[in-house]
């Protein structure tokens, strides 16, 4: 039995258990990371972040680094490693200035999908995700989709727009009249053509200028109450369908769990909002 300490916290309650590996020790298998998230045997969350020394990050990791100190290791629920994840960053930033692992308002840090620069902000924190990218083909995203997506709740599959935000989204429009909340996101929606290593999926209903309403059902996971990558994606396919208008370049994105910022950037984008430690403590890993 190997007892370990985390952390829990929350970004727009998209939850994560932290473990601090400091020494770049606990490693953790797909199991462990499963039984972690685990919301009845384990601590429960969305997903699992390690907390590592970069100089104890994958040599990949430490080859694109630059200043970062400290790799955000991420994983997914069912213990899938993902790329990057938004609402992560946030919570990962505020524990490591909680913990004077890092100080001043603004420092990097280092993800499977790059390295991300993180500023204080009021109520939180500013993250800037990178370049962003359409997914597929520019004809199709010219015509505003490039693949489907078939709800529970929905009548027909819907017209949708893969970006790429280091890690893999497929945003969805539902029309005005459409009722958010009657989508049944406890199953999977079906992407044809299906992207070979998944993707998050986000429904969109546009509130006004500027402010759009989201869901999302997330690789790896499921239903979360919020995904910061995805309100990037939601914000920038809503964008790309409007015209790219240039004065609507920032975006309040509601989700279930509250709202964030989004910041289009020309090539960039920015996403905000708070961060949350709601708890720490010890787990016994099971054998
Ligand atoms: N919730 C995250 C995204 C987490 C990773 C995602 N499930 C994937 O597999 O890409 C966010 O806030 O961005």
């Amino acid at each position: 039995m190997r007892t370990i300490s985390f952390v829990k916290g929350h970004g727009t309650k998209n939850d994560f258990v932290l473990v601090p590996a400091l020494d770049g020790t606990p490693e953790l298998t797909a199991e462990e990371t499963a039984f972690l998230a685990d919301r009845r045997g384990g601590v429960g969350g969305d997903g699992v972040i390690r907390v590592v020394p970069v100089e104890h990050a994958p040599a990949d990791v430490r080859a694109i680094a630059g200043e970062a100190r400290w790799f955000m290791d991420y994983r997914n629920q069912d213990g899938s490693v993902g790329e990057m994840c938004g609402n992560g960053t946030r919570v990962f930033a505020k524990y490591l200035l909680d913990n004077h692992l890092e100080s001043g308002r603004d420092f990097d840090i280092a993800t499977r999908a790059g390295v991300k620069r993180m500023t204080v902000v009021d109520g939180g924190f500013e993250v800037d995700l990178g370049v962003w990218r359409l997914a597929r083909e520019p004809e199709a995203a010219e015509r505003g989709s490039d693949s489907v997506v078939q709800a529970v709740g929905a009548a027909d599959p819907l017209p949708a727009l893969s970006i790429d935000l280091g890690n893999p989204h497929t945003v969805v429009a539902l029309p005005p009249e459409f009722d958010l909340s009657t989508l049944d996101l406890a199953h999977q929606p079906r992407v044809d053509p299906a992207p070979e290593s998944g993707t998050n999926v986000e429904f969109v209903r546009a509130i006004g200028p500027g402010h759009i309403a989201m869901r999302v059902h997330e690789r790896g996971v499921g239903e979360t109450q919020s995904c910061g990558t995805g309100a990037a994606a939601a914000a920038i396919a809503t964008w790309w369908w409007a015209g790219q208008p240039a004065d609507q370049l920032d975006w309040r994105v509601d989700v279930p769990g509250g709202r964030l910022g989004i910041r289009i950037e020309g090539e960039r984008v920015l996403l905000s909002g708070p961060a949350e430690i709601v708890a720490t403590g010890t787990v016994e890993l099971p054998v």
